[in-house]
């Protein structure tokens, strides 16, 4: 990577946050993990991983973290969500737990409906070639209780669909995939996020 080296935090209270971190140092990133609304500090963007999103949500809570999550996202911070993460990042959660109510808070960065565990359960876990715009071959995607994103809002840009279901989206400077790039060693797909990272920052970066 040229220039100076991009700082990206992992939000680490839950889930696969190593495996994000171990991709994105591969690709030159200096990566950071996210506990504390302090730990945000200066980041150009933060990945949130799969996991459990009742769970996360939960440690968000507990953290203090929803509001600061959201001025980070405000003040320009680009944010990428993995399964879990992604649902923690919809407009709306369709699917939450009984027990909660049927309620599932997210934060409303990305301008969709999230539909959790999408894909059935006697399929919890599947792997497939899967088209992704902007790479040039399929991407193997490791799908692990997925969610399915619906009702896309005119902002939110489809990437990859499977079995004619949208599974990752961009809208500005978010990200959503449904599966789980951090769990396969092919980094494109983490490549193809600082290249946005990069790309936002520059828009959004303080006329000097
Ligand atoms: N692999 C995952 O992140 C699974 C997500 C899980 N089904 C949830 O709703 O949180």
């Amino acid at each position: 990577m040229a220039g100076k080296p991009l700082k990206i935090g992992v939000l680490a209270v839950q889930g696969a946050f190593r495996e994000h971190r171990q991709r994105l140092e591969g690709l030159g990133a200096e990566v950071r993990e996210v506990r504390l609304p302090a730990d945000l500090e200066g980041l150009d963007a933060l990945v949130m991983p799969g996991g459990e999103s009742t769970s996360m949500a939960r440690l968000l809570s507990d953290f203090g973290l929803w509001s600061p999550l959201r001025d980070f996202h405000a003040s320009g911070g680009a944010v990428w969500g993995t399964c879990a993460g992604a649902i923690l990042l919809a407009r709306e959660v369709e699917g939450a737990p009984p027990q909660f109510g049927g309620h599932q808070d997210s934060l409303g960065l990305l301008d969709v409906n999230v539909r959790r565990n999408a894909f059935g359960r006697q399929v919890d876990s599947f792997s497939v070639p899967l088209k992704v715009d902007g790479l040039e071959t399929p991407f193997e995607a490791l799908f692990i209780r997925a969610p399915v994103l619906t009702d896309l809002g005119p902002d939110v840009q489809p990437l990859a669909e499977h079995a004619g279901q949208v599974v990752m989206v961009r809208q500005g400077r978010v990200l959503a995939s449904a599966f789980h790039p951090e769990l396969t060693l092919d980094p494109r797909i983490h490549a193809l996020f600082l290249d946005l990272v990069q790309e936002t920052r520059q828009e959004t970066a303080p006329a000097v």
